[in-house]
């Protein structure tokens, strides 16, 4: 498992199905404007993640831009879901520094190692809480933070649940409900803090096509309703051919390369060819 970060406790942000905020301090969360979101840049240099002796992240270098849907692809086992939570300190790096709006995320030279912006991560397993109704869910964060009014919350529940279609659902149970609506309450959870950085791991996993379609033109929806950064990890690659403004394919710990849907469909690239191939069944389009 990932190893405890410096942020707050690994449990914490786990528990919540989310990643929360990087606050210089508690007192922050109560002056939080939540109307205000703002996508953030992301620059990852020269990254390098052992585990024992396995080399995972082999000097890792990429730029997704502030506002940008960007989808890492890749097979399994190459280090997509590693980097992803270094971006969210989950893991640290042996070396190399992400940097959050030009903030050195771990701490390194030259700009202020606190930050400001809000971050929330969609994991694999959705991670709701069963005992809960699907608007409890979603006003977790929210009530735990107590960053407004308990009627604002109610209102920021029901409109964060419209926002991937699911208007009107808040007093369902959570266990009563489908693994694609699982998904969506979780991305709604992700929403209520109006994160400036929203980050899905393998979104698509256990979904079946139409479902996966559904979440797709969720994740499109909110890209014209919001202004944040998205950082999706997926092997689906049809999903992120359809979702992504760029994807980045990733190959034993590498970066392979990076392109727009167009550039990567018609890539010369062996291992963008292959991995194309194989999981379109060798079908053009
Ligand atoms: N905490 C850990 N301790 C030891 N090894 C780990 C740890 N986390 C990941 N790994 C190893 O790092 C490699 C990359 O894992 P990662 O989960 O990033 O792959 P992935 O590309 O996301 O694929 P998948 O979709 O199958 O998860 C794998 O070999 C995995 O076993």
């Amino acid at each position: 498992m990932a190893e405890q970060n410096d942020e707050g406790g690994l449990f914490h942000k786990l528990m919540h199905g989310l990643a929360g905020s990087i606050f210089p301090n508690e007192q922050t969360y109560r002056q939080i404007d939540l109307s205000d979101t703002r996508g953030v840049s992301i620059r990852i240099e020269n990254l390098n993640k052992f585990f024992g002796e396995k080399h995972v992240l082999k000097d890792v270098s990429l730029e997704i831009h502030a506002g940008e849907t960007f989808a890492i692809i890749g097979p399994s086992g190459t280090g997509k879901s590693v980097l992803l939570r270094h971006i969210v300190k989950l893991v640290r790096p042996d070396s190399g520094e992400i940097y959050i709006d030009n903030n050195p995320i771990f701490g390194g030279s030259g700009g202020k190692s606190s930050l400001d912006y809000r971050y929330s991560m969609v994991f694999q397993s959705s991670a709701l809480f069963n005992s809960l109704s699907v608007g409890e869910n979603v006003g977790l964060w929210l009530r735990e933070k107590r960053v407004c009014k308990e009627s604002r919350i109610r209102e920021m529940i029901r409109e964060k649940l419209a926002m991937v279609g699911l208007e009107g659902t808040e007093n369902l149970k959570t266990s009563e409900l489908s693994g694609g609506m699982k998904k969506r309450v979780a991305i709604a959870r992700s929403l209520a803090m109006n994160p400036d950085l929203i980050l899905y791991d393998e979104p698509t996993a256990e979904l079946d096509p139409v479902t996966t379609d559904e979440l797709a033109n969720t994740i499109l929806d909110l890209k014209k309703s919001t202004k944040n950064t998205t950082v999706i990890v997926t092997h689906d690659l049809n999903f992120a051919l359809y979702i992504a403004d760029r994807i980045a394919m990733m190959h034993g710990g590498t970066i392979v390369d990076v392109g727009t849907p167009a550039e990567m469909k018609a890539s010369e690239n062996p291992i963008i060819k292959g991995f194309i191939y194989t999981t379109t069944k060798g079908i053009k389009g």
